[in-house]
């Protein structure tokens, strides 16, 4: 099995600056490996860290200690220790993220949303765009919408939008949070039916997925983020 990221000794804590220096202990730690064409689900009671661990995997927050080793493009890159430009590379080549909420750039349409990446990484303009359109034909977001900037989106109309973005190009290495919460039934289906098809293309996977029958149908292993608050206790 090839790794594509290695977590180790991972700890995070939060400082509220704005509230006298109080200390948030998130995880301490921790230990985590995904290899490539693994789900890895997230899973732990509200307020144990899950999605602190996931953007951590993103680079968006800085630990207090630990590494967060990820492939890219044949060599390990640590997150924990990077430069802004190689997070930007390695956010650009190799580790793709798929929030809850899409952010809406104003007056970008949402093909052009769902193309950018693959336009991004050199993929030529016309095969993202093809690319683009398989997918929200495929995610059920009506061809009326196409041209139109999804700010006026409702919300699950946002997400699959969101979603196909993440999966117009293969990122080695995906980040999900909660990718199915404001589906339906069976678009739900049909990013199930996405996320097996990039496992089976090798790309690691770690996600928060609150609903069981999505866990169940995805997941290879659950990995327990366990709140420090409680184990302290
Ligand atoms: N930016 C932040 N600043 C300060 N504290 C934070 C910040 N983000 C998260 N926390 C705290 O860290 C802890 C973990 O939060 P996190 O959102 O990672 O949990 P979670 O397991 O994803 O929860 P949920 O299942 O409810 O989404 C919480 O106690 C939260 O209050």
């Amino acid at each position: 099995m090839t790794a594509m990221i290695s977590v180790t000794g991972l700890t995070k804590d939060f400082v509220l600056h704005t509230q006298g220096g109080t200390v948030i202990p998130v995880f301490a730690d921790l230990h985590l490996e995904v290899a490539a064409g693994e789900c890895v689900c997230l899973h732990g009671p509200s307020g144990s860290g899950k999605s602190t661990l996931l953007r951590s995997l993103y680079a968006n927050y800085k630990p207090g200690a630990g590494h967060i080793r990820v492939a890219h493009r044949g060599e390990w890159v640590d997150l924990t220790q990077a430069e802004p430009w190689q997070v930007v590379e390695v956010r650009r080549h190799s580790v793709g993220y798929v929030s809850q909420f899409l952010r809406v750039i104003p007056r970008v349409p949402a093909l052009e949303v769902v193309a950018e990446p693959a336009k991004l990484v050199g993929i030529a303009a016309e095969e993202a765009e093809a690319r683009a359109k398989a997918l929200l034909t495929r995610l059920n977001i009506p061809e009326r919408l196409w041209t139109i900037a999804p700010a006026t989106f409702s919300g699950g109309e946002q997400q699959r939008v969101n979603i196909a973005r993440g999966f117009v190009r293969d990122y080695p290495i995906l980040l999900l949070d909660e990718p199915t919460a404001s589906l339906d039934a069976a678009n739900r289906q049909v990013v199930i039916d996405l996320i097996l098809e990039a496992k089976a293309r090798g790309v690691a996977i770690v996600g928060i997925f609150h609903d069981a029958e999505v866990r169940e149908a995805v997941a290879n292993r659950l990995f327990e983020v366990t709140a420090f608050q409680k184990s302290a206790a």
